[in-house]
């Protein structure tokens, strides 16, 4: 990704008026997939052309499958292949000879750039495939665990192996006759579920995952409307199991996107913070499972209305109107963290302005994500004056008192640019933010929305 630097001035008015978010990264990630692998043409409308959904997109091309993108529309039309019909296209320019044992063998090599989701993912469907395929991303994503990934599915059966052996991507895959496991993962991770549920498609016996506590549920819901058998339940101990049956065929389906609460996460904060604001978010994605930002900004004291609560191929939204809020510290833990895993660098550069103390913990996984965001949080919002403590899963942060600009380092972490472009707007002074366009990845677009 090529560098780039952003000013940032202090707002110098309130935010007023109405917008509408791109649409939600994980279900523009999911409809692509499914869609690839379902009989007939799946239409998609408001789906995210950020860079990692088109890094999905790039991969399941390379697999043969058509795929038309209307990108000034917001539209895409996957034309699936079936359950068996992806495969390597020589000529696409990603088939290469194996030089393994199995000599002549084509592989279809992948390359899911920055995105977690899309490495993830993909190996579950990759896992059920009779050709092999190689998967590599960017610097950052190929240092993120995938022996979370690797694991469950080998216990599934399948032969996939980091190949530098150090757990992480280059990922190897190679034809392997899956069988359903019953997991268990030692984090709420929607990416993990999401792999071994969909590499439970291709197997040949009942899969089930169950982890800590819910993670959003996406694939689970659009895996139902695309005709999979997919039961979900939340156990006693509060932990929760997604079970899913084997599958000859899914069906495709029309797939209206959400806005992206994930986005969304960045205007309401902004709105929140800048005097005088009053703004009208329409069109938000609001499923429980990823909209504890909205609970933490209504427990900090924020003034958020819903209205307009609807849902959409089982997935809830409503329109937001946030207005600014004087804010009071929180803590922020437990089973409300993969509710709003995205969105912990924005609510911690929010505890700065808040009086009081919030704590956040139980938050480990944010040291794996495209930075480790505990550390690229805490210098940020150190750069800028804040006070804040990093602790070994999440963060203590004493705010209410101002924050000044300063050089923002995002790491090309777009969260942390993002989230941090919004501390610019309510700080004294200007602020410069470097590897400003990684914002892209999620929220193209971003800078002219505050503009
Ligand atoms: O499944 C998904 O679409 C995602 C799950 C989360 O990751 P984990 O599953 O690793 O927590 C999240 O951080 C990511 O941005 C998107
Ligand atoms: C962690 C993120 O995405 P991914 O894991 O898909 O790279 C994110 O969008 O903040």
């Amino acid at each position: 990704m090529k560098d780039s630097s952003k000013i940032i001035y202090p707002a110098r008015q309130p935010l007023t008026g109405e917008i509408q978010v791109p649409g939600d990264k994980s279900i523009s990630h999911r409809a692509v997939m499914l869609g690839a692998i379902a009989k007939g043409t799946t239409r998609i409308q408001n789906f995210l052309m950020g860079g990692d959904c088109l890094s999905t997109i790039d991969c399941f091309r390379r697999l043969g499958v058509q795929i038309d993108v209307n990108a000034a529309e917001g539209q895409v039309a996957v034309h699936g292949k079936g359950m068996h019909g992806l495969g390597v296209y020589p000529g696409a320019g990603n088939a290469q000879k194996t030089g393994g044992p199995d000599g002549d063998l084509k592989e279809a090599v992948l390359d899911t750039g920055n995105s977690g989701t899309t490495t993830r993912l993909i190996s579950g469907i990759l896992a059920g495939q009779d050709f092999p395929s190689l998967l590599s991303g960017d610097v950052s994503l190929n240092t993120r665990p995938m022996n979370r990934i690797l694991e469950p599915l080998t216990q599934m059966g399948a032969h996939i192996r980091s190949v530098h052996g150090n757990g992480c991507a280059p990922l190897s895959i190679r034809p392997g006759q899956l069988h359903g496991i019953h997991s268990r993962t030692k984090v709420a991770s929607a990416q993990v579920k999401s792999a071994i549920l969909l590499a439970g498609l291709f197997a040949d016996s009942p899969t089930s995952v169950t982890e800590p506590s819910l993670s959003r549920d996406h694939t689970e819901l659009m895996l139902r409307g695309f005709g999979a058998d997919v039961s979900s339940i939340i156990n006693e101990d509060g932990t929760a199991t997604a079970s899913i049956r084997p599958c000859r065929e899914l069906y495709a389906q029309d797939i209206v996107v959400p806005g992206d609460i994930s986005s969304a996460a960045y205007c309401i904060a902004a709105a929140l913070i800048v005097p005088g604001s009053s703004l009208l978010i329409r069109n938000v994605g609001i499923n429980p499972t990823r909209a504890g930002f909205l609970s933490v900004c209504r427990d900090m004291g924020g003034d958020i209305t819903l209205l307009n609560e609807r849902t959409t191929g089982g997935e809830p939204s409503a329109d937001l109107l946030v207005r600014h809020s004087s804010l009071h510290g929180v803590t922020i833990e437990g089973s409300l963290i993969p509710t709003l895993i995205d969105e912990l660098p924005m609510a911690a550069v929010l505890a700065a302005f808040a009086e009081g103390t919030t704590v956040i913990r139980d938050a480990a996984e944010l040291k794996v994500k495209e930075s480790d965001r505990i550390v690229t949080v805490t210098e940020n919002l150190l750069a800028m004056g804040g006070d804040v403590t990093p602790t070994a899963d999440g963060m203590i942060i004493r705010g209410g008192s101002p924050l000044h600009g300063a050089v923002i380092d995002s790491h090309l972490d777009h969260r942390i640019a993002m989230s941090f472009a919004v501390a610019a707007l309510a700080a004294d002074g200007e602020s410069r933010i470097s590897g400003a366009n990684c914002v892209d990845i999620s929220f193209p677009g971003f800078y002219d929305y505050f503009n």
